[in-house]
């Protein structure tokens, strides 16, 4: 996790934000960076103001403080080039299940102004990066969670972002279909080279060399890589310390 340089902006940067629904505030001058092309964990319980960040990173929600980069562009003066290069996967899961896998992202495509060809080749190299071709016909609603989500990540890189935001992907997935996820998702990051922020509330999801944002009553409680954050503890006790100590 670096701070932000002339040559080289980060992928994702969040200076000073503050938000509320009401008269309180739900995040509270949250600071961070995101190297371009590394995987970002931000980790925090029920409540920590998560997805309230996500909605603010999509520009579902405006900020009553500070600033959002995206890859260099400021999010509230150049919102379209900003949100162009964002790919997003919300918590909840919004597939039309009577579609089969590839009208899913057809409709996606034409929402984003990808027709014919060009839409074609983009939806079959989405699909096989997720491993999906054999399922390209069958509607959403005969998949299975794991197909579900990985078929919202193929949706989310068609436009090839540079940024993809995943608000607790896993929540409602079996263990296996969960681990599967996320080392699809960390594999991605590797390969395709785009920088990943994925939020949970599950340690286990957190590798070592991950960078780590943890995120507690609308609080930054520590950033830095994984197992530096961790040190020479299991990280989901020096969480649970923390989320303990400052509650
Ligand atoms: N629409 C809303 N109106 C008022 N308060 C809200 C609203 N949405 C969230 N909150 C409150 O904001 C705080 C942060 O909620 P948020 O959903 O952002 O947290 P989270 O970390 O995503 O939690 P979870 O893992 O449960 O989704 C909580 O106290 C929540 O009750």
């Amino acid at each position: 996790m670096t701070e932000p340089t002339a040559s080289a902006p980060p992928g994702l940067a969040v200076e000073h934000l503050s938000f509320g629904y009401g008269a309180e505030l739900v995040l509270r001058d949250v600071t961070f960076s995101v190297e371009k092309r590394r995987f970002c964990a931000l980790l925090g319980p029920n409540g920590a103001g998560k997805t309230s960040l996500f909605a603010l990173l999509t520009r579902l929600a405006m900020p009553r403080a500070g600033r959002i980069g995206i890859d260099g562009l400021d999010l509230a003066g150049a919102p379209r080039a900003a949100l162009s290069r964002m790919g997003i996967v919300f918590q909840q899961s919004t597939l039309d299940l009577d579609l089969s896998v590839r009208s899913n992202l057809s409709y996606y495509a034409a929402l984003r102004g990808l027709y014919g060809r060009d839409a074609a080749r983009r939806i079959d190299a989405a699909l096989d990066r997720l491993g999906l071709r054999d399922r390209a016909g069958v509607k959403a609603r005969e998949l299975n969670g794991g197909h579900r989500r990985r078929t919202e990540i193929a949706r989310a890189l068609m436009h090839g972002p540079q940024l993809l935001l995943l608000d607790e992907p896993t929540v409602g997935l079996d263990p296996e279909s969960r681990a599967e996820i996320t080392r699809h998702v960390h594999a991605l990051c590797e390969t395709e080279g785009i920088t990943v922020f994925w939020a949970t509330h599950l340690v286990d999801e957190v590798a070592p060399g991950d960078d780590l944002v943890i995120l507690h009553q609308g609080r930054v409680l520590a950033r830095g890589v994984a197992a530096e954050v961790a040190g020479d503890r299991p990280l989901e006790a020096v969480f649970l310390d923390m989320t303990a100590r400052s509650a």
